[in-house]
């Protein structure tokens, strides 16, 4: 981790050490256009609207999207990953889905060590197995790089190929899985064309089927493991389409996140693609929370967290390695982002007592993702990372998730004095958000109003300062729009629910006692982005931030 000295950080000109700092992050809670369809503004969120037009000059917004966070382009929509990653590091960072189209484009995906590995096995007639999110949210995976792989993997040798799609409809519209498996059915059909045996295997929902994540679920994975790896599920189909379509049929509660297992068998009855002992598997998602389980479970000889039944030996790779702490997976296709020097490191290195919690759906984002993708603590004697289990109920039966425990935990901690930095997340706008559903999206974004307030007033009564902000907007836009801008509603006349994350900038507001009264947000910035705020709460603990930090938003005024 480098020298002690090589970490020292200047005290700040104006700011002290020593009080209580709280930040918090809203999940998935953007500034957007003030309708009816955003679910932050129709909610009572009297305290949050009482920080904007009470201190226009600590309150302000920052890009949470695209080139600012580090996406291949400004029409990429922010997210969890990026968010915490680029607010931990202060730095943008070109992330997974820029890094997998860089190396598509100048073909070392195919040269380098991760495709030599998975190529040993076409040599030798083993499958290629693709296991992945299929859609083009650009959150977890793409479908156009997807393709490419697929395509370049045949030209090179891949003459057998299965295809394990996750339906998603959480970055993308609920019902449009059925796009996405007619388009991978037409490019699979040019690939037999070329005479490459190629099929889609087995599939289902991505939160209810693989892509669990901080193991808030492992049967979810298990599921995932029964249909991609041993070929068994409780629904069996001749086609992917079929299975959509009569899935939904059966149970039309169900949808692209939460469709059961499937799995395609030929005329027969027996599975198409069960993975063998000699196949190759990859999962196609660069980003990590969602696939570390299922690496765990190819990876790991000795698992324990389910029963694998059958444990086929194979080549297997990740798109990028997921955690680098664990080194998970050990051979991968694209090399992660460097993400080091984050701020968590000079913070300890200077001696800040640190406290981050929120609950299991959000837990890694302040402790994983902000430590540039590692899992495990920085300093066991500084820091107290405390996770508080979440529901596993669809999150619009609970909307208030654990928001009130995370404040209790806070203030707790706030209280105690025996932290400096209290680093919080509040799911609900995202998890709710995710949902569609408005009604409980509006009790979502008031349970956390009222936490955020509770916290203010702890933190208040410490005399300490603190920051409020998102990683990303979601529970900001409730309603799929067209290009006018105009709310899209079905044949009834109801609104089309939006279910991903949006483009809206993210609010920052600053306070507090601990906070001199001349201390403003500079107003020369228009275009500061997440990692601005890394410098900033690096600046109010008491700091000047790394020069290479993106620049602090602050300024000290003259009175
Ligand atoms: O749930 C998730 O995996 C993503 C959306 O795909 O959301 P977030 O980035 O907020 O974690
Ligand atoms: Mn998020
Ligand atoms: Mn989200």
């Amino acid at each position: 981790m480098g020298s002690e000295c090589e970490f020292a950080l200047k005290p700040h000109s104006a700011i002290e050490r020593g009080k209580p700092f709280l930040l918090i992050i809203m999940d998935g809670w953007g500034e957007n256009l003030e309708d009816d369809y955003n679910g932050v503004h129709m909610a009572g969120t009297g305290f949050l609207k009482s920080l904007k037009t009470g201190y226009p000059d600590r309150w302000r917004t920052v890009k949470a999207h695209g080139t600012a966070v580090g996406l291949p382009s400004d029409a990429d929509m922010g997210n969890s990953e990026v968010g915490h990653n680029a607010m931990g590091a202060g730095k943008v960072i070109s992330q997974g889905a820029a890094l997998v189209d860089n190396a598509l484009a100048n073909g070392n995906i195919f040269t380098d060590a991760g495709f030599e590995y998975i190529k040993e096995t076409f040599d030798n007639g083993g499958t290629l197995h693709l296991i992945g999110l299929l859609s083009d949210g650009g959150v977890h995976s793409r479908y156009d790089q997807l393709e490419l792989f697929m395509r370049g993997a045949h030209e090179r040798g891949a003459n057998k190929i299965r295809v394990h799609p996750l339906t998603d409809g959480r970055d993308v519209p609920d019902g449009s899985s059925v796009q996405f498996v007619e388009q991978l059915e037409k490019d699979l059909a040019d690939l037999r064309a070329k005479g490459c045996d190629a099929r889609i295997a087995s599939g289902g929902g991505r939160m209810h089927v693989t892509m669990d994540r901080y193991e808030a679920d492992w049967k979810i994975v298990e599921r995932g493991w029964h249909a991609h790896v041993l070929g068994e599920a409780p629904h069996k189909f001749q086609s992917a389409l079929e299975a959509l379509v009569e899935l939904k049929k059966a149970d039309p509660k169900t949808n692209d996140q939460y469709y059961p297992p499937w799995v395609i068998v030929d005329k027969d009855g027996e599975a198409v693609g069960p993975v063998q002992d000699g196949d190759a598997v990859v999962i196609f998602n660069f980003r990590a929370d969602r696939v570390v389980e299922l690496s765990k479970a190819f990876e790991y000889p000795d698992f324990d967290k389910f029963d694998r039944v059958r444990y086929p030996k194979v080549h297997f790779v990740g798109m990028m390695q997921y955690d680098g702490d664990l080194k998970l997976p050990a051979r991968y296709l694209v090399t992660p982002p460097v993400i080091e020097k984050t701020s968590g490191i000079y913070l300890v290195k200077n001696g800040v007592r640190t406290f981050a919690c929120s609950e299991t759906q959000k837990f890694g984002h302040v402790t994983f993702f902000w430590n540039g993708n590692r899992s495990g603590k920085l300093d066991d004697k500084l820091e107290t990372y405390f996770e508080v289990p979440s529901d596993l109920c669809p999150f619009n039966e609970k909307p208030l998730m654990k928001a009130r425990e995370i404040r209790d935990a806070a203030k707790a901690a706030i209280l105690s004095g025996k932290h400096d930095y209290i680093r919080i997340n509040f799911a609900n706008g995202d998890m709710v958000g995710h949902t569609g559903v408005f009604d409980a999206v509006l009790d979502a974004c008031s349970v956390v109003d009222e936490c955020v307030k509770d916290l203010v007033d702890a933190i208040d009564s410490v005399g300490g300062s603190y920051m409020i902000t998102a990683d990303h907007g979601n529970a900001d836009d409730m309603v799929q729009r067209n290009k006018k801008n105009e709310p899209l509603r079905d044949e009834k006349g109801n609104p089309l629910p939006l279910t991903s994350h949006t483009l809206a900038p993210v609010p920052v507001m600053i306070g507090g006692p601990a906070l001199p009264s001349n201390v403003r947000f500079r107003r020369d910035l228009p275009k500061a982005g997440l990692a601005n705020i890394t410098a900033t709460f690096m600046n109010m603990l008491g700091f000047e931030a790394p020069s290479d930090y993106e620049p602090s938003l602050l300024e000290v005024v003259r009175l």
